[in-house]
């Protein structure tokens, strides 16, 4: 049967393991934001397939079972493209990491543009559009994600004119001076118009592509909108008074939105009350004897800021020696996937950082810095989030950063310190946790000590007005707002609207 929604993103939902000579899917281990918001939606979907690569060795690809049935969290079926090994090492380990994902979140000087394989990824992008094609019935809302698709819309409509397409970018989207510098700018933006909708979590991001888009192409603006609702338009880093909400290009309508992720708040909640949870955060309090916890967690990669946050923890011991043997940090730094050459830095210089350290202020019952460099389970993570005092989320840049909505969760509006970074897309929707600069040493410390030294009753007023934001705009509520732009609308090639002059 054809799917209603059928979904894109280019990893999949589960972890396959073989256990008994049986094949089992298993909840994901890997540290990725993306995951969790997709299952937590496609939970209550109806007939959805996710779309998604696997690695096959030529003989696997003989009997490859390109279908799977999933349930448990929902009721859906994946669509698997089989990859070669050297596929997906240029698609993702090389292309999507070492030249994509330095543009997305401004940092040129990391960009890799030899090593790219451009007509590997149009390959890649090609399969995906012609499995979701195959998988999607006449009206179905075909939903993409990510920059790993970039190339996925202009397929989609060369086979299913007629197609439902959105996009939503989990990244960052950078201004333009930073964007252009990708040699294959012209043939994502192209792409990207052929959406009825693309999305991004704040108006920082779709006003970077609009300007893109203008830059490269003839595009006209129909409607444009003041920034409201919980959204801060003016003030910090990443604030946008106003946006573009509708562009026409040729013939097609594309309506531009900028709404930010949620998490799931009933599921971490019911997760925390469950007897093993209590048990862990039992015993996670009995260890910590008194100390108090920063939890800074995260993936290994230069964009999130692990190593200025261990300069600062290293600074914050130097200066504060009352804090020695009262204080923990607990930093998880897990790999996105296996073999990726490109963080390998990042892995070594923080693990010599956190040796470094530990062995300057180490005693024998006491360790400063806990790192974790393996997935932690789900339950286990979040006892960690509700023990801690403070939760330390300063990426020098970040889409949105889920940790930190995940973690008001676990605090329910009871306490907890949150310094977060004015680059991360959250900022915008969370002005009263402790904002602060990554690239600036004194802030840092600053945004570390004001933490420390907060009154409780302060601490739980800005956790009250946060827990009340994140709970209110979720995940499902995310997802909503964009099924219901899809009920009503066709594709929509009709000119309706003259532009307006800017
Ligand atoms: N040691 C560990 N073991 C297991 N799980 C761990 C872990 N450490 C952290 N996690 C979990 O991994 C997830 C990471 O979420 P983020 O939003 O930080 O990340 P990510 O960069 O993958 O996502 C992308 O998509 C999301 C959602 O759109 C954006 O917020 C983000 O900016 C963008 O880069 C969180 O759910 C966190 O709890
Ligand atoms: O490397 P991935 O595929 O886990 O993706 C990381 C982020 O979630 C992309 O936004």
């Amino acid at each position: 049967m054809k799917s209603s929604l059928v979904i894109l993103y280019h990893r999949e939902p589960y972890d396959e393991v073989v256990k008994d000579g049986k094949i089992q899917y298993l909840p994901k281990k890997s540290p990725n934001g993306i995951l969790p918001t997709l299952k937590s939606f496609f939970a209550d979907v109806n007939q959805g397939t996710w779309v998604a690569w696997k690695q096959v060795s030529v003989k696997q690809k003989a009997d490859f079972q390109s279908l799977v049935n999933i349930e448990g969290e929902g009721n859906y079926n994946v669509r698997r493209i089989p990859l070669t090994p050297d596929q997906v090492k240029h698609f993702y380990h090389i292309t999507s990491k070492e030249a994509f994902w330095p543009i997305l979140h401004s940092f040129p000087y990391h960009f890799a543009y030899e090593s790219s394989d451009w007509e590997n990824f149009h390959t890649i992008n090609r399969l995906f559009a012609e499995a979701a094609c195959e998988e999607a019935a006449d009206d179905a809302l075909i939903w993409i994600h990510d920059y790993n698709l970039w190339l996925v819309p202009y397929y989609i409509r060369k086979i299913k004119p007629n197609a439902r397409i959105a996009f939503f970018h989990h990244t960052p989207f950078p201004s333009v001076d930073i964007f252009n510098i990708l040699p294959w700018r012209e043939e994502i933006v192209e792409s990207l118009l052929c959406c009825d909708v693309v999305g991004f979590h704040i108006p920082r991001y779709s006003e970077n592509f609009v300007n893109v888009a203008r830059s490269l192409k003839p595009v006209e603006i129909v409607q444009k909108e003041a920034v409201s609702g919980h959204l801060t338009p003016v003030g910090t880093a990443l604030a946008e008074p106003e946006v573009v909400t509708q562009l026409r290009y040729k013939e097609q309508l594309v309506k531009i939105d900028a709404f930010p992720v949620g998490t799931n708040p009933q599921h971490i909640l019911s997760v925390l009350k469950q007897p093993e949870a209590q048990k862990r955060l039992t015993e996670i309090k009995a260890e910590l004897q008194g100390r108090k916890l920063i939890i800074a967690a995260g993936r290994v990669d230069y964009v999130k800021g692990n190593k200025e946050k261990l300069e600062a923890f290293g600074r914050l011991l130097d200066r504060r020696p009352d804090l020695h043997g009262k204080i923990h940090l607990v930093m998880t730094c897990v790999q996105a996937a296996d073999g990726m050459r490109v963080y390998k830095n990042a892995q070594s210089q923080i693990e010599q950082l956190v040796g470094k350290i530990n062995g300057r202020y180490a005693k024998l019952n006491w360790t400063p810095i806990l790192l974790f460099t393996q997935p932690i389970p789900l339950t286990e993570l979040l006892c960690y989030y509700k023990a801690a005092d403070i939760c330390w989320t300063t990426p020098l840049r970040d889409g949105l950063n889920l940790v930190a909505k995940e973690y008001i969760v676990a605090q329910e509006g009871n306490g907890g310190a949150l310094i977060l970074s004015e680059f991360v897309g959250a900022a915008v929707e969370l002005p009263e946790a402790i904002l602060t600069n990554p690239y600036s040493l004194d802030r840092m410390d600053e945004a570390l000590d004001r933490a420390l030294a907060m009154s409780p009753e302060e601490k739980q007023a800005r956790m009250q007005k946060m827990y009340q934001t994140v709970t209110q705009y979720d995940v499902k509520y995310w997802a909503d707002r964009l099924l219901d732009q899809f009920k009503h609308l066709k594709h929509e090639t009709v000119v309706e609207k003259e532009p307006i002059l800017v």
